[in-house]
């Protein structure tokens, strides 16, 4: 995947399989690919724009976040915090690429048809990636199972998208339905798409890895009042009395921590361009798909030890300066390794920290006990149930 990059690619099967995203860059390969993925690189790393994805965060969790968590005080009832974090992450994925906050995180918690049918597509590409092509191929054709579920998704799929403005958003002709209009709503769909879920799958198995570790729930919230104290007691501008999430260290390490063991894509897969021959000797033909599961990977004692199994956010930190440690994306491919690797790894990142801070400084997360928690079959690790909570008011600072 780094070093043999250009003799393995996603392939044809790969973009079958994902076939409601277009062309767009999580589908593409060869030429296709590396012109997208050049434009994305450039846009991602300018200041300009990381500044607006973090205004856009920020205005999502202070006007969506925190209403919505206050209501549930109110009311005094339980909610699925996978649900909220869903809305959470389309809304700022969404404002971020295409500049306008939906709102669909809100506390009368209006119905987002694009977010549901975009559960089903990912259920049904999970499934096509376990059967061969043949036989997924005649479902659809008939008609039947999953299949028909899948066209039936595709329709609200694509109905929604159109109420959504998704294409004259792009900055393209209403209904030309030229090559361009398709091409720039491939790519807002494909942002959307890398975004929304994979933040949401994290946040939720967050929340839930904590509700377990009541230890590291303290160190983290003891270094936020830490960062945001030094942050006020600092003379500087206004702007400037921002949370510096870089000073998140020990939050860092949690998250990472977390998506070691619940890691948001669970599977990767790659085709063979030609033979060749894999490091531990297996031999792949031409077209023979490689898939390996991240999951799995999280929890091997030959990788991780021993304590593989526990949640030890210190086993990233270095013992003698206190700095995250790196490891490298061979051992947590959590973001993906070599060319193809998450574009959007700080954002993601960056819109974890800002929701768990902003959280834990205004609300107690209890995970109603005696439900059960466990993923359901699909690319990305999403609770079967949801994630039911009770959440109270931290008095304050010191409660
Ligand atoms: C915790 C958050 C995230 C995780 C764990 C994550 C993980 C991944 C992984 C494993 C891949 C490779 C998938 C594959 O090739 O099969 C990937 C690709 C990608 N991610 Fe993320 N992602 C996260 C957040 C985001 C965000 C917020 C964005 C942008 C809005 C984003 C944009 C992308 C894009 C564009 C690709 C395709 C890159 C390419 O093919 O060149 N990701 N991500």
């Amino acid at each position: 995947m780094k070093t043999n990059f250009d003799e393995f690619n996603k392939g044809p099967h790969f973009s079958e399989i994902f076939d409601f995203l277009g062309n767009g860059m999580f589908v593409a390969d060869g030429e296709s690919w590396s012109g997208q993925r050049k434009m994305a690189v450039t846009r991602f790393a300018s200041k300009k724009f990381q500044s607006f994805c973090s205004e856009k965060n920020e205005e999502v969790v202070t006007e969506g976040l925190i209403p919505v968590l206050q209501d549930a005080v109110e009311r005094g009832s339980t909610i699925d915090l996978q649900e909220v974090f869903k809305r959470l992450a389309f809304d700022v994925t969404f404002a971020s690429v295409l500049g306008k906050n939906p709102g669909f995180l809100s506390v009368n918690f209006v119905e987002n048809e694009f977010s549901k049918a975009l559960d089903t597509l990912t259920r049904v590409a999970f499934l096509r990636h376990t059967l061969p092509s043949f036989w997924w191929k005649t479902m659809r054709l008939l008609g039947i199972g999953w299949e028909r579920q899948y066209e039936q998704a595709l329709g609200a799929f694509r109905s929604s998208l159109e109420r959504l403005h998704l294409c004259q958003e792009t900055g393209s002709s209403e209904g030309s339905g030229g090559d361009e209009e398709k091409f720039l709503r491939d790519t807002a769909l494909t942002f959307i798409f890398a975004g929304q879920d994979t933040v949401s799958s994290g946040l939720t198995w967050f929340f839930y890895m904590l509700s377990k570790s009541p230890s590291v729930e303290a160190k983290i919230l003891e270094e936020v009042k830490l960062v945001m104290y030094s942050n006020y007691n600092n003379e500087e501008e206004e702007e400037e009395k921002k949370m510096d999430l870089r000073k998140l260290k020990y939050l860092e390490a949690a998250i990472l921590e977390s998506m070691r063991l619940n890691p948001p894509v669970p599977i990767e897969h790659k085709s063979a361009k030609k033979k060749d021959v894999l490091p531990d000797g297996t031999i792949v033909g031409p077209g023979n798909i490689i898939s390996f599961s991240l999951f799995a990977m999280g929890r091997m004692k030959w990788i991780w030890g021993e304590d593989c199994l526990d949640f030890k956010p210190e086993r990233w930190i270095e013992e003698k300066t206190g700095n995250l440690k790196h490891e490298p994306s061979s051992k947590y491919p959590v973001f993906n390794v070599g060319p193809r690797a998450c574009l959007g790894k700080k954002m993601g990142l960056t819109v974890m920290k800002t929701v768990i801070a902003a959280i834990l400084l205004h609300f107690h997360v209890e995970v109603v006990e005696g439900q059960s928690v466990r993923p359901v079959p699909s690319v990305i690790l999403k609770m079967k149930d949801g994630l039911k909570v009770r959440v109270r008011k931290r008095r304050d600072l010191f409660d």
